[in-house]
């Protein structure tokens, strides 16, 4: 395969929350559940010797130990600086992920089966 071509790969991960949006018009002020479905993406070459952008394997790992072990289970309102909006949250883990993998390049956050939100880490 020649070089320079470029491919975006994604790795699925699901987490369980509860947390609360303090002041909304709502029901979703009260504490709540989601199972939460994370896909991240990651930008890079493929190389010529792998024929990877990057091991799977190793993205899992990083996402694992860097975000899901800090969110699954816990109450998102303790974890993050910020009212834990699918937004908020995606924006979170988007930074958290960049520090560690510069080729980052989406974190996509589904907050329930039909509501989900984007982040791109060149935003962040
Ligand atoms: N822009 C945002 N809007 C809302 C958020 C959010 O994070 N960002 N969060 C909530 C609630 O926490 C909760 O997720 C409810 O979302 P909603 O999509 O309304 O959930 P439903 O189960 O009611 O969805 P349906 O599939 O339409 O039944 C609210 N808004
Ligand atoms: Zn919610």
């Amino acid at each position: 395969m020649d070089n320079n071509i470029i491919a975006y790969i994604t790795k699925v991960f699901t987490f369980d929350s509860a947390h609360s949006l303090p002041n909304y018009p709502g029901h979703c002020r009260n504490i709540h559940g989601h199972t939460y479905k994370l896909e991240v993406t990651v930008k890079g070459e493929i190389n010529n010797e792998t024929g990877m952008v990057m091991d799977f394997y190793d993205l899992k790992h990083l996402v694992k130990e860097h975000v899901i072990s800090k969110l699954d289970h816990c109450y998102l309102n303790d974890v993050l600086p910020c009212v834990p909006t699918a937004e908020n949250i995606a924006v979170w883990i988007c930074q958290l992920i960049k520090v560690k993998s510069p080729s980052l390049y989406q974190v996509k956050l589904w907050e329930t089966p039909t509501s989900c939100v984007e982040v791109y880490a060149a935003d962040v």
